[in-house]
């Protein structure tokens, strides 16, 4: 293929920062959905979407009769999510929009679609960006109690393991108990007791009453009479009134590579979320690990043409003077005058799930994934002061924390300071933070 070598746009040398301040943007936030499986995570995102307008009732309706052809009219709602996570992998045209919606002071993104079957590591990639998450518990009779013992406490621990702080608790399905106060209680109080014990802090949890189906809650009032208990605020109020985190504007660039595609701009066009630092049009990027250069041509952000962007914000950039097979998913685009390093061994403090010891390992860094091993496991450290308590432990027993040295089979960018989730056998081991 040829590579797209026409002459650049000249740079603006815009002052970013200042730029930034000076527009008025609107906060930008990203969230993860999580919880058990058919909790009601994409039939609510669906419903979200649809009330706020982001999709329309004919799209709606639409699939609601492809649903009940085969007899599922009850996962309409839910295919507005997946049905856009199926156009994305076809890779031809891509459609961020739907995956984004907007209050008057904050642009959301929601972070992969739920019901994506491969749904562990995706979350972890969504988590490693992600300024809250939104756990969906299931209120029914039974799902609750069995939905604690399940992926309820992975998908915590996970989330909180990857920086997460922020947690909003959507009660979901209340209509299946017919809007019970009582039961609403019981699983605030479970929930928060346990939420507690994963290292949430109690000011940053918040529960709402909610049928994702119905849309109660989520965007307007619930009008059911029995739901009347609940004054406080909707799923939506929420999430608009949750501060993100601080964006590392003043770090060098780093952006992590989510989709890579083709369009009429530019044969290498990339989606992703810019992580630290800003970039603007004609720009010098390095790509790591292929250590690649290439050129800012244009930027969109939020669907707009853009001169500029900065951490926080998801963009599309249109690329040129590189080709497409040294840009890959996970990859990470920095600042050539200041690229993050490339290594094959990194040291990191892990938490462990399970138990550990030499082990073959799946390493998983925001979207990245690659093969790896335990090396080595130097100490056992102490959990609230971090001092070494016992020096090269033969195993590290789950709810350990360890520092160990972990090997991968090929060199991949990383620095201190990242998260990263380490799983084997399907199954999450430890997370913790790069040394
Ligand atoms: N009664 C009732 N049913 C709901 C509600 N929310 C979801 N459901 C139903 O629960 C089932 C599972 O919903 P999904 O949205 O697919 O659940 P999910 O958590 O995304 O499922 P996975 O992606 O498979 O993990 C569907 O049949 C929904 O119609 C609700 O608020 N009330």
């Amino acid at each position: 293929m040829k590579i797209d070598d026409a002459p650049l746009p000249k740079s603006r040398n815009l002052d970013v920062l200042s730029e930034f301040e000076k527009s008025k943007n609107k906060n930008n936030a990203s969230f993860v959905v999580v919880g058990h499986v058919d909790a009601g995570k994409s039939t609510m995102m669906g419903r979200l979407l649809l009330d706020l307008k982001v999709v329309d009732q004919r799209t709606v309706d639409k699939l609601r009769r492809e649903a009940e052809i085969i007899g599922k009219s009850s996962f309409a709602l839910a295919w507005v999510l997946d049905q856009q996570s199926e156009e994305r992998s076809r890779g031809v045209t891509i459609d961020i929009a739907t995956n984004r919606f907007e209050t008057d002071r904050t642009v959301f993104t929601i972070l992969d679609a739920p019901g994506h079957k491969d749904f562990i590591p995706n979350m972890i990639a969504g988590a490693s960006q992600a300024d809250f998450a939104v756990l969906v518990i299931d209120a029914s009779i039974g799902a609750f109690e069995s939905g604690l013992k399940g992926q309820t406490r992975e998908h915590s621990l996970l989330i909180r393991s990857m920086g997460v702080s922020r947690v909003i608790v959507a009660v979901n399905k209340l209509d299946t108990v017919s809007w019970s106060e009582e039961r609403f209680n019981e699983i605030k109080d479970q929930v928060s007791g346990f939420l507690s014990a994963t290292g949430f802090q109690q000011k940053n949890v918040s529960f709402v009453p909610v049928s994702g189906l119905h849309g109660d809650n989520l965007v307007r009032r619930s009008s059911d009479a029995a739901a009347s208990w609940y004054t406080g605020p909707t799923l939506v109020e929420e999430l608009d009134s949750s501060e993100p985190n601080a964006r590392a504007l003043e770090k060098p660039l780093r952006m992590t590579v989510s989709e890579v595609y083709r369009t009429m701009q530019s044969p290498v066009t990339v989606f992703g979320r810019i992580d630290a630092g800003s970039l603007q049009m004609g720009d010098a990027l390095l790509v790591q690990p292929s250590g690649e250069k290439a050129y800012v041509k244009s930027i969109q952000v939020d669907d707009e043409p853009a001169d500029w962007a900065v951490a926080g914000q998801n963009v599309v950039l249109h690329l040129s003077h590189i080709e497409p097979i040294h840009v890959r998913v996970g990859d990470i685009i920095c600042d050539p005058a200041k690229p993050i390093p490339r290594a094959d061994t990194f040291i990191m403090k892990a938490l462990a799930f399970d138990f550990l010891m030499p082990m073959q390992v799946d390493v998983h860094r925001g979207r990245l994934h690659a093969a790896g091993r335990i090396e080595a496991i130097s100490a056992v450290l102490d959990k609230v002061t971090g001092a070494v308590t016992k020096k090269k432990p033969k195993i590290v027993k789950p709810a350990m924390v360890a520092r160990i040295v972990v090997k991968l089979e090929a060199q991949v960018p990383l620095e201190a300071g990242q998260r990263v989730v380490l799983r084997s056998g399907g199954q999450t081991v430890a997370a913790g933070l790069l040394e």
